[in-house]
């Protein structure tokens, strides 16, 4: 499974997306197999994942699960309501993994709708910035083209019988029979194409397909393979389980004569009575006595888990928050904590799998106190430790609709200068400087070039208690 190395903006946000309740709200659309116009929310996401897989090429490596499907959802190959609802659905819950979201909403359909299997998630994909190849095979097409069109895809003969059977099963056969698919009995020959694609092979894959068990394991394996279809340079990630220990909403800023350090480790509820401490040494100098500075959690939140984390045996999640007060002079080098299950077994060390969670320095520092955060717009605060007028420049992951036809809110980034902050005077050897920032963004990157010596500092969606 993906280990998380801290911080991994990536690995952080899909982590939350599929395991913690709040993060995910569009994740419960299809829950129970939700109906919407004759058929299912979970059926318009899969067609939608299948849809926006099609356009790859196995041979040039090119397409794939790559959201290209949000510039493609006009032609008439996309044609379905299903199409813009689901799209509209999935930016209920923005995220600039885009690409990996809609492989995140199928994983989700499979689970919601009739308890199907769980299919590993990877994350990884990257989003395209234009429309991929018309390569979504259509029922008027002869068998050959539709052997052709899976081969591009990287599906053989029978994997395209399996396939059309898979992502065909939710929405024919669900509850009913096979004898209602229309592409198998509909009174137009041309288009009974998967009367064609099933007896391709004499009907021996679909005979195969009868056995529940058979079924699911194929369809699970095949559609993991789908939502893993990327183009040739993306490498994506090994499946992501929830992390055991989880390190979030890190924040150093100077505050009164000290710097404020803000932090939380979540850890799994699984009954156990753990109590938690944070450690951390000097950045200079000496301060902190042998074993480190250390302060235990001021609050403990349990947080609901998703419904794909009680699937793997996670019902929610506890966040342990920390508040620190760090010496200004000596700062802080790095920090880890202490996990007692309070059980008479010794304490687990959390240390970042061996590296240490690095506070690489300490020169730029978003400061969530001197920020504002209202629903009329938000101001950033950075600290710049610095006398002398920095170059402070942000960018800044914001969603909005990509051009006038396309109406989906997509990722995109843009940069956005700070000011010397006028209303937050110099303190603690911190110069403040200020932007205003749209309310649609989703995270951003601070740099800063200070006496030649270029810093950044990543700012996360804010949430973090005690902010
Ligand atoms: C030769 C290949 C295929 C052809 C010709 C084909 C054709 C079609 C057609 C004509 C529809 C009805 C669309 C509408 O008017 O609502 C449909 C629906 C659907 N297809 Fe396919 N399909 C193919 C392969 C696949 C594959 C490989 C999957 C997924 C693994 C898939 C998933 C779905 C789903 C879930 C629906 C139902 C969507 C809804 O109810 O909104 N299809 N397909």
């Amino acid at each position: 499974a993906a280990v998380f190395h801290w911080p991994d903006p990536m690995l952080d946000t899909l982590e939350d997306s599929l395991y913690v309740n709040h993060f995910s709200p569009v994740s419960a659309f299809a829950l129970n197999c939700a109906p919407r116009d004759n058929s299912t929310i979970a059926a318009q996401w899969l067609r939608l994942a299948y849809h926006d897989m099609a356009t790859h090429n196995a041979t040039t490596g090119t397409g794939g699960m790559d959201a290209s499907i949000t510039y493609e959802y006009t032609r008439s190959q996309n044609i379905g309501v299903g199409m813009l609802e689901s799209l509209v659905d999935l930016a209920e819950s923005p995220n600039q993994y885009v690409g990996s979201w809609y492989g995140f909403s199928f994983v989700n359909a499979v689970i919601g709708c009739g308890g199907g299997p769980v299919i590993p998630f990877r994350g990884g994909r990257k989003d395209a910035t234009e429309a991929g190849p018309a390569t979504v095979p259509e029922p008027q097409q002869d068998l050959a083209s539709h052997i052709a069109s899976f081969k591009d895809q990287g599906f053989n003969e029978t994997e395209m019988i399996s396939l059309v059977a898979c992502g065909h099963s939710f929405e024919y056969l669900s509850g009913t029979t096979v004898t209602e698919n229309v592409l198998v009995v509909g009174s137009n020959v041309t288009t009974r194409s998967d009367l064609r694609i099933f007896s391709s092979d004499n009907n021996a894959t679909m005979q195969r397909l009868a056995s529940l068990d058979t079924f699911n394991q194929v369809c699970a394996d095949l559609i993991g393979r789908m939502i893993d279809t990327v183009p040739k340079d993306v490498q994506l990630t090994d499946p992501i389980e929830p992390f055991d220990f989880k390190v979030k909403e890190t924040m150093l800023f100077p505050q009164g004569g000290s710097l404020a350090f803000l932090a939380t480790m979540r850890t799994i509820d699984d009954g156990m009575n753990r109590t938690v401490k944070i450690f951390w040494k000097e950045r200079t100098g000496s301060f902190c006595p042998s074993e480190g500075c250390s302060v235990s959690s001021f609050q403990v939140n349990n947080v609901e888990a998703s419904f794909l984390a009680t699937l793997k045996g996670v019902q929610s999640f506890n966040e342990h928050s920390f508040n620190a007060f760090i010496d200004l002079a000596t700062s802080i080098s790095h920090f880890w904590f202490e996990v007692d299950n309070n059980d008479g077994s010794a304490p687990i060390i959390v240390e970042n799998h061996g590296t240490n969670f690095t506070i690489d320095q300490d020169v730029l520092l978003f400061d969530p106190r001197r920020s504002g955060f209202t629903i009329a717009g938000n101001f950033m605060v950075v600290g710049v430790k610095t006398s002398s007028p920095a170059d402070v420049a942000a960018l800044a992951t914001v969603f909005g609709p990509v051009n006038c036809v396309n109406i989906i809110p997509m990722p995109s980034n843009t940069t956005i200068s700070l000011t010397l902050d006028s209303s937050h005077p110099p303190a603690d050897g911190y110069t403040f400087y200020a932007a205003r920032r749209s309310n649609s963004y989703s995270s951003s990157t601070c740099h800063a070039t200070v006496d030649g010596t270029a810093y950044s500092v990543w700012v996360p969606t804010l949430s973090a208690p005690g902010v």
